[in-house]
């Protein structure tokens, strides 16, 4: 699907550009983190306007969504105070995870929401917003998705009814052709991001994802490491590939499909398939949502309803296993993942992480320079790793001079606007002695 708006950032085109990095690592060699962490202060960046106009949005968008009662109309109310002209409350005592809040906000309470650490307050704002719906509770609310209605509407709409019909096409095509366009489809999958949707850039992101429905060939790879990615799959070869998974609905119907054909084509006797515990940045996708596009595919007619069978078994019989580890909600970089975690990345032959979140948490939330090494940034990471991601934020590495360049030269708003995205992966690193 490459063409001559795709970059080839891939392997061996000139310093920087690491897209695909087989050269092994010291681990010890990732540079010092040195660079401020991203914050909301400063007037007219792109933390500034999430945090200042996406969040209230978003609470609009919560409130019409669901016929809640007073006392979470009130807690709403509350909460929107708070993150427009208040400073950033505690948890109260009786909720379940204060402690473990209390430990990651220490330095933050009091403080204004655009003075902290972005990926911080944007995490803390959901589990906020959760609470005062009453996900938590002990009340009828416990557990209502506060964005359910939107991942339903997503799932039931054309877009993905038209996604799931080209896959008869796709059926006849070469594995290799195949298999680049299912690569392809699971990376600008990740677009169709309803949280971007609802930013004050409305317009950009709507005009991102009509470009994506008109052609997938209208896009702009920044960064290709997708050779590599296939290398370290061989077919025939037991590899396990963790797939840490990000939106439901548009993004993850594409991620199942991935799946199915690493299965299916015996690049990986397993996958386990890594989602949020609870509900999270709006789309992000939590074990209901993989039992709702599992539903999807399995009732759709041609290829698309047997992948849906084939994944169906193989949740029955082991191959495909789905986690929901409570890190994946926490406001933390993947530097400080905890032990069991690192164990479990460690072991797979590879990880897969999707989205622009789970690449921010990745490389760290700080305003590197665009052609740092991807794979020093990642040295820490346990095992082979590959980012797929559309661009939604300013962090990114990773990039080839020339490349960056042009972009640069673009005029576009194109680290944030969604109209680009990259694919960078990398070996294990050498282990020390
Ligand atoms: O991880 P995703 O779904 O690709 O993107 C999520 C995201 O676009 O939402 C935030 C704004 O709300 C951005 O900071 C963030 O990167």
């Amino acid at each position: 699907m490459g063409d001559s708006s795709t970059y080839t950032a891939g392997e061996g085109d000139g310093p920087g550009a690491d897209a695909g990095s087989d050269a092994g690592i010291d681990a010890g060699s990732a540079v010092a983190a040195d660079l401020p962490v991203i914050t909301g202060g400063v007037p007219g960046s792109f933390a500034r306007g999430v945090l200042a106009d996406r969040h209230p949005a978003l609470i609009q968008q919560v409130r019409d969504a669901f016929p809640y009662g007073r006392r979470q109309h009130e807690a709403l109310d509350s909460l929107l105070d708070e993150i427009t002209h208040g400073v950033i409350e505690p948890l109260g005592p009786e909720d379940h995870d204060h402690e473990r809040w209390a430990e990651w906000g220490r330095g933050h309470f009091g403080r204004s929401w655009y003075d902290v650490p972005f990926l911080w307050a944007e995490s803390y704002f959901y589990r906020r917003l959760l609470g005062a719906v009453g996900y938590f509770g002990t009340g009828p609310w416990r557990g209502v998705d506060p964005f359910a209605p939107f991942k339903r509407a997503e799932l039931r709409g054309e877009a993905v009814e038209e996604e799931l019909r080209a896959l008869d096409v796709l059926a006849d095509a070469p594995a290799e052709k195949r298999a680049e366009a299912l690569l392809l489809g699971s990376l600008w999958g990740n677009r169709a991001d309803l949280g971007f949707r609802v930013s004050a850039d409305e317009r950009v992101g709507e005009r991102a994802a009509e470009s994506v429905a008109a052609s997938a060939v209208d896009s702009a790879l920044v960064a290709d490491g997708s050779p590599l990615l296939w290398r370290l799959l061989p077919a025939g070869s037991p590899s396990t590939v963790a797939v840490v998974a990000d939106n439901a609905g548009r993004e993850l119907i594409p991620d199942l499909i991935l799946i199915d054909h690493l299965l299916e084509h015996r690049r990986a006797e397993r996958v386990v398939l890594h989602v949020k515990p609870y509900p999270y940045f709006v789309s992000d996708a939590m074990m209901s949502d993989v039992v709702d596009c599992l539903r999807r595919l399995t009732e759709a007619p041609g290829e698309a309803g047997r992948i849906g069978g084939r994944l169906w078994k193989a949740m029955a019989t082991g191959s495909l296993e789905v986690r929901a580890h409570p890190f994946f909600c926490a406001p933390l970089p993947y530097e400080e993942m905890p032990e069991d975690l690192r164990a479990e990345f460690a072991g797979a032959t590879l990880t897969v992480l999707k989205g622009d979140l789970n690449y921010r948490r990745l490389v760290g939330d700080r305003l590197w320079s665009a052609t740092d090494s991807f794979a020093v940034r990642t040295a820490y990471f346990p095992g082979a790793v590959a980012a797929l991601r559309t661009l939604k934020s300013d962090v990114v590495v990773g990039l080839a001079p020339a490349v960056l360049d042009t972009l640069e030269h673009s005029g576009t708003a194109w680290r944030t606007s969604g109209t680009h995205a990259l694919i960078q992966s990398r070996r294990a690193p050498e282990p020390r002695f």
